[in-house]
């Protein structure tokens, strides 16, 4: 229904553009008709094929985003967002759900050293990084030999082999001295890794940015900032709600989700739910398209950058901080920030909707740190003997990703990647060594050689490991839709029977549960299509909005156009040069026979009667066309009621009764009350 109205309302229109067209040979339209419909006007028809507005309905096709997007290489600041990521959906059409495999990329490291912190300035620490912004090296110089170690060659001060060391990274940030011209602020962070992975984001990448360092290096103002110098994270989310709010297409509809966990001694908390004494943990599940995930973590809609602002700080405040010897508010966890973007074009022609997923984790991951350093006992030296075995357990993964050779179990060809030998390897499977664009902010202390040493060695590790990132894209027609919706309620109306049986019969509780998990898995991903159908049908109901606006528009200013044509531009001819040196001999004849003689005279003469009997003319023939055209256009305008009233019952249709939460809840009460 939809493609045939749309055909009628695009054949109407281009017919009363060639009408116009026709008409207006003799007389000008006013100019501002033919920009408003997109038709190139006359006389300019060739410039038409290469136009990206739709000449039918003068509505911006996304092709034209991509168009401007094609200044790929324009940078910009955090409040001016990149136009890098703006190709609209010059998608890849495969069919498969999963679009083009793109060639893999390498883990991007960069490296910040922090200012001094007020303790290292009162033991008079010595700074030993250097950073060249050219090169983007980073060196590292031994430390001075204490007075003990006098007369010993530098190497072999304190007993060990202490040696400068250099290493090259994508980026160097120096953070260390405000006053120096290379210095690294938050925005300077932002500008050169972030934003290009927000980009990423946008094109349906996955994306993970995780800062890496010993205790109290920096990691968290990185990440997190300060309210006056925000970091990695709230500039994120400013910026990706910034370009959706300036995102000029109506027919991209996007929904932002987000999560945020922590992993404390080897447990996930949810971040986002009050917490509770004793506290509630998350188990881990791995699903085997979607890979390891947090089994009911609250994942929220953030419908703008407050609301992403408010979660932020909430999971902010929940997550485990404790003072140390090392940092004052040194956190005791990883905590792991998720946003979910997704973006649902659909293309009103084809009635088709593609999908673009893109997953952007930011992870602030707790230090590494020696006991003997931070002077731990009790809790914190527990809490600091896990963030050690998982962080050395990420180098382990680091070390087999960067050089797989090394790893190949006695099966030949069998990998062995020890993700699961932590909770956060294991959780981060995927961004560290699959469908993801993956980068990593080794964070060091300026003072502190041998973790700044090891820190380094980490990072330069990192850079040997290649990911798979792949867009992820699904296309899908609405009647695929709304059978996958009827297929879905079909399958979670047999899994309640199976389910409420097995609790009659009083089976075993294992079975049971894995039927039920299985049920909340359909009923959420159900409820998360529905809400995805009711963005598509609020997608329609703004493009029909806006080319409804259009076409009464043009209505309103063709029949001006034909009302009251611009007069036709005449042009005064000029006697010929010879005669006007001729005449410029002659004195100028008042008599009326040389007058009647001249040709200039009569011609000009002649062309006014002309213009009056043209003018009768055109205004019987206006007033025809212009009735006629706004038949067309009430015909037109009729077609969109209906369209628009089809489009309302679908969009009542798939409206989402309740809170999605509520509904789950309710659903799992029917199936408790059954048990
Ligand atoms: N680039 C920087 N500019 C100014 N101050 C910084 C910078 N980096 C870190 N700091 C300061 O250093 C201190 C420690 O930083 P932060 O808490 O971010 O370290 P961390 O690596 O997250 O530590 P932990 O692992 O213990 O949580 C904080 O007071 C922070 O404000």
């Amino acid at each position: 229904m939809y493609h045939s109205l749309l055909d009628r309302r695009r054949d109407a229109v281009t017919a009363c553009v060639q009408l116009l067209s026709d008409s207006s040979r003799d007389m000008a339209l006013d100019p501002r008709f033919y920009h408003h419909i997109g038709h190139p006007g006359p006389g300019s028809i060739s410039s038409a094929a290469s136009s990206d507005i739709s000449a039918a309905t003068g509505i911006t096709s996304p092709s034209i985003i991509s168009t401007s997007a094609s200044a790929a290489t324009l940078r910009s600041t955090a409040s001016s967002p990149s136009f890098r990521a703006r190709e609209g959906f010059a998608i890849p059409h495969t069919r498969d759900g999963m679009a083009s495999p793109t060639p893999g990329g390498n883990v991007r490291v960069v490296v910040r050293v922090r200012k001094f912190l007020p303790r290292e300035i009162d033991r008079k620490a010595e700074c030993l990084i250097s950073m060249d912004p050219r090169t983007q090296m980073t060196c590292l110089q031994a430390p001075k030999p204490k007075p003990g170690d006098q007369g010993k060659p530098k190497s072999q001060a304190r007993g060990k082999t202490l040696e400068d060391k250099s290493f090259t990274f994508d980026n160097s940030f120096w953070s260390h001295n405000e006053e120096d011209e290379h210095y690294a602020h938050q925005e300077d962070v932002y500008n050169s890794l972030g934003e290009e992975f927000l980009d990423h984001n946008f094109e349906g990448y996955h994306t993970c940015i995780f800062a890496y360092g010993q205790t109290g290096s920096g990691k968290s103002y990185t990440m997190m900032g300060t309210p006056d110098r925000p970091g990695l994270i709230p500039r994120t989310c400013e910026d990706l709600f910034q370009r959706i709010e300036n995102s000029p297409s109506p027919d991209i509809s996007y929904n932002v989700r987000v999560s945020y966990f922590e992993v404390y001694n080897e447990h996930v908390r949810d971040l986002l739910v009050p917490r509770t004494d004793p506290p509630h943990y998350l188990r881990i599940r791995e699903s085997p398209s979607e890979g390891p995930y947090v089994k009911d973590l609250t994942e929220v809609t953030a419908r703008n950058y407050t609301e992403l602002m408010k979660f932020m700080r909430k999971g902010d405040v929940s997550r485990t901080t404790a003072s140390t010897k090392m940092n004052d508010t040194s956190s005791r966890s990883h905590a792991v920030f998720t946003i979910t973007l997704k973006q649902i074009h659909h293309d009103l022609s084809t009635d088709e909707t593609t999908e673009r997923t893109a997953r952007i984790r930011l992870v602030d991951l707790a230090g590494s740190e020696r006991a003997k350093s931070t002077e731990a006992t009790g809790a914190r030296l527990r809490e600091g003997a896990n963030i050690n075995k998982s962080l050395t357990t990420l180098g382990r993964v680091i070390a087999a990703l960067a050089d797989p050779k090394k790893l190949r179990g006695p099966r030949k060809g069998k990998e062995l990647v020890p993700y699961r030998d932590s909770i956060l390897t294991w959780l981060l499977k995927d961004s560290l060594g699959g469908n993801s664009k993956t980068a990593m902010i080794a964070c060091i202390a300026p003072a502190d050689y041998e973790e700044t040493l090891s820190t380094l060695r980490y990072a330069d590790q990192a850079k040997n490991i290649r990911t798979r990132a792949r867009v992820n894209q699904d296309q899908m027609s609405a009647a695929e839709r709304d059978q996958q919706i009827a297929e879905m309620t079909e399958t979670i109306r047999t899994l309640q029977l199976s389910v409420s049986q097995a609790a009659v019969n009083q089976r075993a509780s294992e079975a049971s549960d894995e039927k039920l998990e299985e049920y909340q898995q359909k009923v959420e991903k159900m409820q998360r299509l529905m809400e995805e159908n009711k963005m598509v049908s609020e997608c329609k109901i703004r493009q029909l909005q806006t080319e409804n606006d259009a076409l009464r528009m043009h209505l309103k200013l063709a029949v001006e156009s034909l009302k009251n044509p611009i007069p036709p531009i005449t042009f005064e001819q000029r006697k010929p040069s010879i005669t006007s040196l001729e005449d410029e001999n002659q004195p100028p004849s008042h008599d009326p026979e040389d007058r009647e003689g001249s040709p200039l005279v009569s011609d000009a003469e002649s062309d006014m009667d002309v213009w009056e009997d043209d003018d009768t003319i055109t205004d019987d023939v206006t007033e025809h066309e212009a009735q006629l055209m706004q038949n067309h256009m009430h015909e037109l305008l009729g077609d969109l009621s209906v369209f628009k009233r089809k489009l309302a019952t679908d969009h009542e249709r798939f409206r989402p009764i309740e809170e999605p939460t509520t509904r789950k809840r309710r659903a799992l009460g029917t199936i408790v009350s059954n048990r």
